[in-house]
């Protein structure tokens, strides 16, 4: 059964721009529409996100999505609102981003499901084929340079300059659509408002080489408005730069961290963008949530649905016991239950430092211990450890060190190896090897 999608992308705050005629021809039937992903990392961020969420909706309301790895414009470097030139990435590098990607797209759709099961194809394999000569007789034959030179997404460069190359960066975006168009009868394609250039620079070349018929057009396009935050500045940055999807590079905790830290302002919109609630749940959280904000409602809501979708469960509720453990909640108790294979993930970031068990032996003095170990995060002093101690402000392994001469023999090692030293929020965890 097919649904309104663009109805879905509009109370959800995601159509920016759309051809006419793209709602007709999705109500008309079964429609295939595409996503371009180029390879410039090994990962997508949650930028790319809302572009994914496209082709979930498109899926979801019956329609064909398509993702597309971008071997062949990878290459080369979508000039789009970029204020310079951009130097090449190598072919490892490339291989390895393609490689990422295209395994984290996949997790996304659903490539089992009848006629509308999703499918991943990438550019590269149509580009390897097509020599220069055949290229510029049936893609730039097509469209006028002053077509070309007219978009937005490359005025400014005209101004500054841009290569022959990166100028060449729509014909293949362009040539693209065409060939889904004619391979696999892809009407549609979709992205980021950025991408509306090139996108309609790909509708332009499937009506001059098809034609339309008595003014219905052969392919379409839509976009869905950048996700801005409303204090002006970037969204989808921590202070550690992009927030990756790759747990790799991004925490499961640091992943969740970021959306729980997002303002009342904006985590409506953020609701209604990345996360699949309906409108009446949406809703919902947002009348709760304004009945007693400091829970913060919204966001926890956000950050758990999307840590989920993105890692795991097991990630999630691992990211829960980080946040007692971390921000003060957790007791002995809690820590003694961490498995040995969940310290790495639970304790990602916060600050370690490994002793040798001859020196753990030996070391019979708590001052020693939390002053040398644990300088700099915790105490940039002996004087302010041994203040510290006194004034019981330290816990170990969340029980309060009740006086500085206090026998470290009374501390067990939880996993017989660690041990966290705290004070207030500041954490150190401590590996015996
Ligand atoms: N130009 C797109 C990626 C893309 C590549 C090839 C396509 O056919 C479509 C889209 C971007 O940079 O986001």
């Amino acid at each position: 059964m097919r649904t309104d999608f663009i109805e879905e992308l509009r109370w959800r705050g995601m159509l920016h721009d759309m051809m006419p005629g793209t709602d007709e021809q999705l109500n008309k039937e079964m429609t295939a529409g595409y996503i371009g992903f180029d390879p410039t990392a090994a990962s997508l961020h949650i930028g790319n996100l809302a572009t994914i969420m496209l082709l979930v909706h498109l899926q979801k309301a019956g329609h064909k999505p398509i993702a597309l790895v971008g071997g062949a414009t990878g290459m080369i470097g979508d000039p789009s609102f970029k204020a310079s030139e951009r130097s090449f990435l190598d072919e490892d590098t490339l291989r390895i981003n393609q490689e990422g990607i295209r395994k984290q797209l996949e997790q996304f759709l659903d490539f089992d499901c009848g006629e509308n099961s999703a499918e991943m194809v990438n550019n590269y394999d149509w580009f390897k084929e097509i020599g220069f000569l055949q290229f510029l007789r049936e893609a730039g034959k097509y469209l006028s340079v002053n077509y070309m030179m007219s978009k937005d997404s490359v005025k400014k460069r005209l101004e500054t300059g841009i290569s022959f190359t990166e100028f060449s960066y729509q014909l293949l975006q362009g040539y693209d659509f065409y060939h889904l168009y004619k391979h696999k009868n892809v009407r549609l394609q979709m992205g980021g408002s950025d991408q509306w250039g090139n996108i309609t620079t790909g509708t332009e070349i499937i009506r001059r080489k098809e034609g339309d018929e008595e003014g219905y057009f052969k392919a379409y396009a839509l976009t869905t408005p950048l996700v801005t935050k409303s204090d002006g500045s970037k969204f989808g940055k921590s202070e550690g730069g992009n927030i990756w999807l790759d747990p790799a590079r991004t925490s499961p905790f640091e992943f969740y961290q970021f959306w729980l830290n997002q303002s009342d302002e904006d985590s409506p919109r953020y609701l209604r963008v990345f996360s699949l609630k309906s409108k009446e749940e949406i809703e919902a959280l947002e009348s709760s949530h304004a009945a007693e904000p400091h829970l913060r409602i919204m966001q926890k809501a956000l950050a758990a649905e999307l840590t989920i979708r993105i890692h795991s469960e097991r990630d999630y509720q691992m990211v829960l016991k980080a946040s007692d453990v971390l921000f003060g909640k957790a007791t002995l108790e809690m820590l003694q239950s961490i498995a040995l294979d969940e310290f790495d993930t639970i304790f990602n970031g916060v600050p370690q430092t490994e002793i040798s068990r001859a020196d753990w032996d030996s070391c019979l003095n708590l001052l020693d211990l939390i002053s040398t170990v644990t300088k700099s995060e915790i105490y940039p002093s002996k004087g302010e450890a041994r203040r510290a101690l006194q004034q019981n402000a330290v816990s170990i392994n969340k029980v309060k060190v009740s006086s500085p001469e206090q026998s470290l023999a009374d501390f067990q090692l939880l996993q017989d190896r660690f041990i966290l030293v705290s004070k207030g929020k500041k954490n150190h965890l401590i590996k015996v090897i």
